[in-house]
C-alpha cells in the first residue's frame, strides 16, 4: 500500500516511524509520503507568487474561522492521487469510521489522507474528486470537534495498516480483537491467578478449550450488551431493551 498525507503539519507524521508502521514500512508492505500542502501555495491562481503560502480564505456567506481554499488542494490532489486511490478526508460531518470501514481501506493500493484545519477543506475539493472517479471518503472517528484532521488521520492510518497482510505477526489477534466479529473483545487475565483478592475465572484454568472459548463468547456478548447495545442486532437485545 502506498499512504499518502497532506496536512499544513507534516512534522506531526514523524512518529509515523514509532508506531507499529514502522516495522510496516520496514517490511515494504507501506510506502509512506507525507507531504506540505504549503508546497502548492507559492503561486496563486493567478500566476503571482504568494511568499505567505496562503491555504485559507473567509467563508462564502460569513461565519467564524476560514476555509481551506480549493484551489490549492486541487493543486496537491492532482499531483499525490494515483488512479485507483482512495482520498479520505477525516472530518467531524463524515461517516462513522469503522473495523469493517478499516478492513476495506486496508485492501486499497493508495490511501490520501487531505488533513483539513481550520474550519475544514472547501466542499468543492470532495465533490470534485469524486465526479472524476475517485472513490472519495469524509470520515469521522466520533463525535466530537479536533483542531484539524492529522489526529484522526493518524488513528485511521493505525487502525487500518495493521490488517494488512503480513503486517501483524499474529493473525489470529487480529480475528479475536474488539469489533472483529461485531461484539466487543472479552476480558484478558495474566499471571498472578489472584491479585488483591481477585481471583482468574477458573474457566481460563480448566484448559477445557470449547468451555473457555463459549466463556470468552458469552462474556463478550454481555459487554457489547451492557457497553454497546447499538452494535448488536434487535433480535440478540430482544425488543424490550430496543423498544422505544
Ligand atoms: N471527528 C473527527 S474525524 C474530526 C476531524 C476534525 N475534527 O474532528
Amino acid at each position: 500500500m502506498r499512504l499518502d498525507i497532506v496536512t499544513i503539519f507534516p512534522e506531526f507524521f514523524s512518529a509515523l516511524d514509532v508506531s507499529l508502521l514502522g516495522k510496516a514500512r520496514a517490511a515494504e508492505l507501506v510506502e509512506t509520503n507525507v507531504h506540505d500542502l504549503r508546497d502548492w501555495a507559492a503561486i496563486r491562481a493567478d500566476g503571482t507568487p504568494d511568499v505567505h503560502r496562503t491555504v485559507d480564505d473567509s467563508p462564502f456567506g460569513g461565519g467564524a474561522g476560514m476555509v481551506m481554499k480549493a484551489d490549492v488542494w486541487g493543486k496537491a490532489l492532482d499531483d499525490v492521487l494515483e488512479p485507483g486511490g482512495v482520498l479520505v478526508v477525516p472530518t467531524p460531518a463524515g461517516v462513522p469510521f469503522t473495523q469493517a470501514l478499516a478492513l476495506d481501506l486496508a485492501t486499497a493500493p493508495q490511501l490520501v489522507f487531505a488533513c483539513g484545519r481550520y474550519e475544514g477543506i472547501d466542499a468543492r475539493v470532495p465533490e470534485h474528486y469524486a465526479s472524476a472517479g475517485f472513490r472519495v471518503l469524509e470520515v469521522s472517528l466520533g463525535d466530537y470537534v479536533l483542531n484539524g484532521g492529522e489526529v484522526a488521520a493518524f488513528a485511521m492510518i493505525e487502525a487500518v495498516t495493521r490488517l494488512i497482510p503480513g503486517f501483524m505477526g499474529n493473525a489470529q489477534s487480529i480475528v479475536e480483537e474488539s469489533h472483529a466479529d461485531g461484539l466487543l473483545e472479552y476480558p484478558s487475565y495474566t499471571r498472578p491467578a489472584s491479585w488483591r483478592g481477585l481471583d482468574v475465572p477458573e474457566v481460563l484454568m480448566s484448559g477445557h478449550h470449547g468451555k473457555i472459548e463459549k466463556w470468552r463468547h458469552e462474556q463478550s456478548e454481555q459487554r457489547t450488551r451492557e457497553r454497546r447495545p447499538d452494535l448488536l442486532s434487535p433480535d440478540l437485545l430482544g425488543p424490550d431493551l430496543l423498544a422505544p
